[in-house]
């Protein structure tokens, strides 16, 4: 899965992306040093509040955070290289699905958290792209709506 993710459009090959898998015996620790950083955050919150955090963190038994360490560059711009962290965490979807698993895209507080970076080992410049919870599905995925495409779709015409 992780070599389909990695065959993405990628301009000048600078691999400005790299995977971090969080899983085995790590996966529920993980999800306790979230939750110690959260509380840390929301000494008020009940354990109501806690339990519902909780289960967000705590859902697929594998994560594979996608790193973005897109950087600049004399030719290619930063969006490009943060792009191409994006069409990596697409083509994990993808190559989760197609081998049988569930698979969803989450970033949430701990994407944007310097603690959580901390605990990655986040190196100066790189941040979570995504976190890829992969699993065996439990139920079928619903359906949401989808764009109109008459309503972002037009024809250029000089
Ligand atoms: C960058 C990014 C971050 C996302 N983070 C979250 C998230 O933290 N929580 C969430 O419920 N959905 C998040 N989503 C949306 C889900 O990945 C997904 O689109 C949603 O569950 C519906 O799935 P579907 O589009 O396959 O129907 C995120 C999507 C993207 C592109």
């Amino acid at each position: 899965m992780l070599r389909i993710a990695a065959r993405v459009p990628d301009h000048g090959k600078l691999v400005p992306w790299r995977f971090i898998i969080i899983g085995g015996p790590e996966r529920a620790v993980f999800t306790e040093r979230l939750m110690e950083i959260w509380r840390s955050r929301n000494e008020a919150a009940s354990e109501q509040m806690a339990e519902v955090e909780r289960s967000k963190r705590d859902g697929a038994p594998l994560v594979v955070a996608v790193v973005s360490r897109a950087a600049e560059h004399p030719k290619i711009p930063v969006w490009e290289q943060q792009l191409s962290a994006g069409a990596v965490c697409l083509n994990l979807l993808h190559a989760a699905h197609a081998a049988g698993y569930a698979a969803q895209w989450l970033t949430g507080w701990p994407a944007y958290d310097a603690e959580v970076a901390r605990l990655l080992g986040l190196k100066e410049g790189e941040r979570i792209a995504g976190f890829i919870h992969i699993g065996t599905p439990a139920e079928a995925p619903v359906e949401r709506d989808r764009p109109d495409l008459d309503s972002i779709v037009v024809r250029w015409v000089g």
